[in-house]
């Protein structure tokens, strides 16, 4: 029997009319958006834009309150869990247990999610990503930096259909940021779809080749990356946010 939350579509992230409220708060106002394997795809916009809100809904963590959003094939809405599979979520605060050791934290989703052979895996990605040496140390005690690091290798971890990845590269340092960038450039080389929300315009363009400005809950813009770059894509930005 076919699974009826299931649907047909070839798109990895199809978004039609996103709406978002929090009571009187109207954080997403018709966010349309469609990502198919392969692509890179940043979300940029000022604080307060609908970024996070958004990448929250993707990730089957905030229910749409209007629209329909389909990801890796699943309607948000019908199948949240089915979703949350299917991703991999570096969301842009919390998410890591204070007293559990990355090794732990890894531990726990590759059993989640039934995954044979997973420790070789770990511990690549945790030395890329500069945390081998901390890898038996409660999270408690890690830096913002290291923590947005182990967010990151925990999203990635099960190379997942879809990578969403909100604010990866805030207060990362450089052996984080290539680590990112490199995790970003073999998804896409593998056929996923990655969602990049962040305020650093330039990485944003090196890792995505499509841009999606928010401004105020709303999609102003949709264009190739490269137009963001440099000064003539400071001053193409400032037009959008204005
Ligand atoms: N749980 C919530 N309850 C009430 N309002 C919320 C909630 N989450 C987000 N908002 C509001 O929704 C709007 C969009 O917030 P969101 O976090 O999506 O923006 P953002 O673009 O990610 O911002 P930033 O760049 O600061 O991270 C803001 O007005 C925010 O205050």
């Amino acid at each position: 029997m076919s699974d009826p939350t299931h649907t047909r579509t070839a798109e990895a992230v199809d978004v039609r009319g996103l709406h978002v409220r929090f009571g009187s708060v109207h954080a997403v106002q018709g966010v349309d958006l469609t990502a198919r394997a392969g692509d890179g795809t940043a979300l940029l916009g000022r604080n307060g834009a609908g970024k996070s809100t958004t990448m929250r809904v993707l990730a089957g963590v905030v229910p749409p309150s209007e629209g329909v959003v389909s990801v890796a094939g699943h309607d948000v809405a019908l199948d949240p869990m089915a979703v949350k599979r299917a991703v991999g979520y570096c969301p842009d605060v919390g998410g890591l247990v204070p007293r559990a050791t990355p090794w732990e934290h890894l531990q726990l989703s590759a059993r989640l999610r039934r995954m044979d052979d997973w420790e070789s895996r770990a511990r690549d990605l945790l030395e890329r990503f500069d945390l081998g040496e901390v890898m038996h140390r409660v999270t408690s005690g890690f830096s913002h930096g290291m923590g947005r690091r182990l967010s990151v290798v925990l999203a990635a971890f099960h190379e997942p259909e879809v990578l969403l990845l909100d604010e990866p590269f805030d207060g990362v340092d450089p052996t984080g940021v290539t680590a990112t960038m490199d995790v970003i450039g073999e998804t896409r080389a593998r056929g996923g779809a990655v969602l990049v929300s962040t305020h650093l315009r330039e990485l944003a363009v090196e890792a995505c080749s499509t841009a999606l400005v928010l401004r105020g809950g709303s999609a102003v813009a949709r264009l190739d990356s490269a137009e963001l770059a440099g000064e003539e894509g400071t001053r193409v930005y400032r037009g959008l946010l204005d």
